[in-house]
C-alpha cells in the first residue's frame, strides 16, 4: 500500500492543488493507497508515528507538500525502515532538488511506482536540551535561521508565494536581519578539538547542497554516509555578507576568506546564550547542540542521485 501524506497550506495551497490532479489521474486510482491531510503544524509527524505502528504493508510513504513536511514525516517515522518519496507542493521543496526528483507530479509518482529500490539517504540528528531532531535537508544556527525565522512569520511569504516567487520573501527577511544582526562567539568541538570562533555569522549543516529555494549553501555536499558537510561564516562585514548570499545561488561564496568549510562525522557546538537555529527550514532556538549523521540510511522512491 502506498500512502500520501498531503499538506494542503504547503506553497500557499499548492499541495492542495497537485494532489487534486493526482486524484484525477488512472494511475493514483489503479494503485493501492490511503491519504491523509495534515490539518496543523506537527501533524504530518503524528501520522508517520501511528502509521509505523499499525503493522501496514506500506510500500512507500508519498510526501506533497514542502520540505517542513519531509522534516515531520522522517522524524515520525523514525528507524520504521519504511521508503519515502516526495512529490513537490512547498514554497522551497529542496529535497526534491537535492534528491534529483523532478518533473510533474503524475511523472513523479509513475517513477515511484515503477521503481523497485528507492536510493539511500543518510539524514542527520541534532541533539539540543536531550531532544533529538533529524533534519532531511540542512540546519543553520545564527543568520540564515534569523532569516528564515523572518521570512516564515512575515505578511510578503504568502504574496510571493503566490507569484511563485518565494526565494524573493528570503531576500526580503535577509535584508531586514542583515542591520539588526549581532555576531556571536562559538565553541565548536570536532574530532575531539574544541575551538572558538569569534565573530561567527552562522553555522550550517547539509545533508545535500540545496538549501531556502534552491541556493547552493554547501556545493561540495555529496549524499553519502557518516560525513557532515559543515559551513561556517565570520569575521565579516555586513557589506560583504550581502555579496555573498548574491554568489550562493551559484556556490561561488566558497571562495571568499570568511567562509570556512569542512567535513566531520559528528560536530558540537556550544554558544554563549541560546541562538536561532532552522532545522530544514522551521525554526527554534538552541545553546548546546550535537549534530550527526544517522547511521541507518533511508530509501527515496523516484530519486535519481
Ligand atoms: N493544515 C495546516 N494548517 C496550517 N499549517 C499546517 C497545516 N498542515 C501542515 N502545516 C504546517 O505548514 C508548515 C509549512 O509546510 P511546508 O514546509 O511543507 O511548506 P512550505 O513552507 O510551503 O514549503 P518549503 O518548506 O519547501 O518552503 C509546516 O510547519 C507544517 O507543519
Amino acid at each position: 500500500m502506498y500512502i500520501f501524506i498531503v499538506n494542503p497550506v504547503a506553497g500557499n495551497g499548492r499541495g492542495w492543488k497537485v494532489f487534486q490532479k493526482l486524484v484525477k489521474s488512472d494511475l493514483y486510482n489503479d494503485i493501492n493507497s490511503q491519504y491523509y491531510v495534515t490539518e496543523y503544524e506537527g501533524h504530518a509527524e503524528e501520522i508517520s508515528r501511528r502509521i509505523c505502528k499499525e503493522n501496514k504493508k506500506i510500500k512507500t510513504v508519498i510526501i506533497i507538500g514542502g520540505d517542513g513536511t519531509v522534516n515531520e514525516v522522517v522524524n515520525g517515522l523514525g528507524s520504521s525502515g519504511i521508503p519515502i518519496s516526495f512529490i513537490p507542493g512547498g514554497s522551497g521543496n529542496d529535497f526534491a532538488r537535492g534528491c534529483n526528483i523532478d518533473g510533474s507530479p503524475l511523472a513523479i509518482l509513475e517513477k515511484i511506482i515503477a521503481g523497485k529500490e528507492g536510493k539511500l539517504y543518510w539524514t542527520g540528528n541534532l541533539t539540543s536540551d536531550s531532544i533529538t531532531k533529524t533534519f532531511a535537508n540542512s540546519i543553520g544556527i545564527g543568520f540564515d535561521a534569523q532569516i528564515a525565522q523572518r521570512a516564515n512569520q512575515s505578511s510578503y511569504k504568502n504574496f510571493f508565494n503566490r507569484l511563485h516567487l518565494g526565494t524573493l520573501s528570503y531576500v526580503l527577511a535577509l535584508i531586514h536581519v542583515l542591520f539588526k544582526f549581532k555576531p556571536f562567539n562559538a565553541s565548536i568541538e570536532v574530532n575531539g578539538t574544541i575551538r572558538t570562533i569569534h565573530n561567527c555569522w552562522m553555522v550550517t549543516i547539509a545533508n545535500h547542497q540545496y538549501y531556502g529555494g534552491g541556493m547552493k549553501i554547501i556545493p561540495t555536499a555529496k549524499i553519502q554516509p557518516e560525513v557532515l558537510p559543515v559551513l561556517i561564516i565570520h569575521d565579516i562585514s555586513k557589506w560583504k555578507v550581502l555579496g555573498l548570499f548574491i554568489t550562493v545561488f551559484f556556490g561561488k561564496h566558497i571562495g571568499f576568506k570568511e567562509v570556512e568549510l569542512f567535513e566531520t562525522d559528528k560536530i558540537k557546538l556550544r554558544l554563549e546564550a541560546p541562538m536561532a537555529i532552522q532545522i530544514d527550514g522551521q525554526n527554534s532556538s538552541s545553546q548546546y547542540c550535537e549534530i550527526v549523521k544517522n547511521k541507518q540510511p533511508i530509501q527515496i522512491m523516484g530519486a535519481d542521485f
